[in-house]
Parts: C-alpha cells; sequence; structure tokens
C-alpha cells in the first residue's frame, strides 16, 4: 500500500502502468475489503432456496441429508462446487469456512476448485457418526473411521497445498453434538490438540439443539464441545443463538468465536442473536451465509439482515405487548457493525491478517460500483448506500491475495 503523499507514488504508479497492472476506478467506483463467510455448507448449494419452512431436524432428515449423501459421486460435487465457489468469488467473497460431506474425495474437489478459481478456503470434512441421529446412506461408520477420515483429509490438503500458493486450511468439523458420539467428539478434539488446526460446529442454533444436549449429557451445548476439548481459541461456532451468560464466559474465556447467520436464524434460529451483547463479552464474530440454512450466498445481503434482525429484536415483535416490555433495548446493530463482522471480525475469527485495506494486510479486495452515485455525498452515505443496494452486477472486480480472480 502506498499514499499519494509518499515521495515514491509517482515512480510505483509509473511502473504499475508500465506493466499494465494499474487499475484506475471510475468516480462511482470504491474498493473494499474482501468478505469472509465464516459459515456455508458446500455441499447444500443445490438446495438453496427450498424448505425453509420445516424444523431444524426434518430439514436435515427430509432435504439436506439426502442431497449430502450425492456427494459419494466426485462428478456431481466437481460440478456444484466450481459452480458455487465461482459465485460466491462473484458476490465479493474471497475467504470461505466450509462444512463439507463426509466424502474426503469430494472435500477435495472442493478445494482443488478454491484453488483453480482463487479462494481462500477453510474447508472441513463432516463427521457425523452416531446411528440414532443420522441416517443409514448418510454416516461415517463408527468413531475410529470418522476421526481416521478427517486425519486423513488433514494429509491429503496438505499435501494438494504443496502445488499452490493459495493454502486451503483443513477444519476439524464435528457437524453437532447430536450427529455425534462422545467418541468421535472426544476424537475429534485429541485432532485438534494433535495438529492446531482450526474446529467448526454449530452450538445452541436451536431449542431443539439445545434441550439434545440436556437430555443426553445433563450439559449444555457448549459444554459438551468444551468437554471433548473443542472449544479452542481457533473454533468457530454457527449460530448461538441460544447461548445464555454462562456460555458467552465460556466462548470469551476460551476465545471461542461465533459465526452469526442472521438469514439462517429467521428460519432455524428459534431466536435473534443478541450480537451487541455478543461484542460486550469481547467475543470475535463474524458473518455466516448458512447455505442453505440461509438462502442467499451474499454476504450484502447478510449483512442487511443482520442489521433488520437486531432492529427487530431491539423494538419487539408482539404488538399486544406495550413499547417497554415488546423489545431488548440496545440491541439495534448500525450497518457499520455488520460490514464489520463480514469483513475484520471473520479475519479474526480465522487468524488471517486480512478484513481491512491496511500495509501488511493481504489484498483480499473488491471493486463496487455504485449506480446512484451523484458526486455529492459525505463518505458515510456512500458507505452506507454501497451496503444497501450493491448487487452482484455492480462488484466489478475481486481480488485475492493480490489475484484478479473476478
Ligand atoms: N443450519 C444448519 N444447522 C445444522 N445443524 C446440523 N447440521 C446443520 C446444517 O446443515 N445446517
Amino acid at each position: 500500500m502506498i499514499a499519494h503523499t509518499d515521495p515514491d507514488y509517482a515512480t510505483v504508479k509509473q511502473t504499475a502502468q508500465a506493466n499494465d497492472t494499474l487499475t484506475t476506478l471510475q468516480p462511482n467506483q470504491y474498493v473494499l475489503p474482501g468478505f469472509i463467510d465464516l459459515h456455508i455448507h458446500a455441499p447444500q448449494w443445490p438446495n438453496a432456496g427450498l424448505a425453509l419452512d420445516r424444523p431444524l431436524n426434518e430439514w436435515l432428515d427430509t432435504y439436506t441429508f439426502p442431497l449430502e449423501a450425492k456427494y459419494q459421486d466426485t462428478d456431481f460435487a466437481k460440478l456444484v462446487y466450481d459452480g458455487l465457489i465461482q459465485e460466491l468469488l462473484a458476490n465479493g467473497t474471497t475467504t470461505a469456512l466450509y462444512f463439507g460431506t463426509i466424502h474426503n474425495a469430494a472435500n477435495l474437489e472442493l478445494a482443488k476448485a478454491c484453488i483453480q478459481y482463487g479462494q481462500r478456503g477453510f474447508i472441513g470434512k463432516v463427521a457425523m457418526d452416531n446411528p440414532e441421529q443420522t441416517p443409514d446412506y448418510y454416516q461415517d461408520a463408527s468413531a475410529q473411521v470418522a476421526v481416521d477420515q478427517t486425519e486423513q483429509f488433514i494429509h491429503q490438503l496438505n499435501e494438494l497445498n504443496q502445488t499452490t500458493d493459495l493454502k486451503q486450511t483443513p477444519v476439524i468439523t464435528p457437524r453437532f453434538v447430536p450427529s455425534c458420539t462422545p467418541a468421535s467428539l472426544q476424537g475429534l478434539g485429541d485432532l485438534a490438540r494433535k495438529y492446531d488446526l482450526p474446529v467448526q460446529s454449530h452450538c445452541s442454533e436451536s431449542d431443539w439443539e439445545n434441550g439434545y444436549a440436556l437430555e443426553h449429557y445433563h450439559m449444555r451445548d457448549a459444554d459438551v464441545l468444551d468437554h471433548y476439548g473443542l472449544l479452542t481459541d481457533k473454533a468457530v461456532m454457527a449460530h448461538g443463538t441460544l447461548l445464555n451468560d454462562h456460555d458467552y464466559d465460556l466462548f470469551s474465556q476460551k476465545q471461542v468465536a461465533i459465526a452469526h447467520c442472521p438469514i439462517s436464524n429467521v428460519y432455524f434460529g428459534n431466536a435473534v442473536l443478541p450480537v451487541n451483547r455478543v461484542l460486550a463479552h469481547h467475543i470475535k464474530t463474524g458473518l455466516g451465509t448458512d447455505i442453505s440454512g440461509g438462502y442467499s450466498p451474499s454476504l450484502y445481503q447478510n449483512i442487511r439482515q443482520a442489521v433488520m434482525s437486531s432492529r427487530m429484536l431491539q423494538d419487539g415483535v408482539d404488538n399486544q405487548l406495550l413499547p417497554d416490555k415488546r423489545g431488548v433495548d440496545g440491541s439495534a446493530i448500525s450497518v457499520k457493525t455488520a460490514f464489520y463482522l463480514a469483513t475484520l471480525g471473520g479475519a479474526e475469527s480465522l487468524h488471517l491478517q486480512t478484513g481491512k485495506i491496511a500495509e501488511g494486510y493481504l489484498a483480499d479486495l473488491q471493486v463496487v460500483s455504485m449506480q446512484n452515485d451523484f458526486q455529492t455525498e459525505t463518505t458515510d452515505n456512500i458507505f452506507e448506500k454501497l451496503m444497501y443496494q450493491t448487487s452482484k452486477a455492480d462488484i466489478n472486480q475481486v481480488y485475492v491475495q493480490g489475484t484478479r480472480v473476478k
């Protein structure tokens, strides 16, 4: 990065011009950091926008598990993943934290698509070995298989990384407490420690999930994950809509991050994540699309929903209650806070030096055009309009680690 007051500015500019690497912005174009999708199920892309009226466990059994089972077919995986990565990059998403499926060959296709199209991926082989909560046709055959396959994927991805500068990171991925046996949770916790890798799972997403942990472990969902060594400073827990103050203290103490998925939460979350309260506990927080619990691949859409949901939490929704009983005071977040979640908040959660445009940070960038730019606006107004009005077609260029990928 070089300021235009820097004495070297003219030389750097001339060199870029000579090398044909100079990008000159139009008056209505702006550069923003690339977005980080902190929670997305890559295999669920074909179902985006489907069956959102069903409760979570029924949605999983009827729609999600049958689709994920199809990734046994590696050609199908390649077809979907090639399309998905290009779609996400076109939407300005330069890094994503992915749930894959139980199949390592398909998970490798996801990693290859990230490398081919130029996205930084964090990718998890999904572990799900509890025969009581997973269907026969889509489960790890045992806890040992779930753990061994996870370890195999770590090695496979490390090998693939020898071929590229854009490293893909393996992630320890117990689907969620109900899908796993105590033995697989233990084995995955051990792997996280052995390889010092990120961990991802779902935590307290719904009343059903919360109830499951209490009934089967006599503990809160977060305490179960902690008991098995899965709440580390590299852990990202999706949703957390029903976490309580005890859980917040635990997350804060262990430096666990939350992936806030505001669109998905409208359908499956049973509550609104109180973002201000979470941030006040100094918990790292980013933004996720949760495809296909969320219907949209766009983090712009999720920024908007994060703001809207927070405002509904603030005011409340039951019009039969008096105003002072209706909502939760202090809940509304600004669009700047939502943008922070989609950029720096995600970067901090993944321990990445990206998410802002500054010296020493990775050049993960998007160039966007503003359609209703009348050149008379303050910076704040321009920013707000960009957040609310940018569509995929307005995202003209995307860069990952300085390489143009759109
Ligand atoms: N939203 C969501 N929640 C889950 N909990 C367990 N699996 C899933 C999933 O695929 N999506």
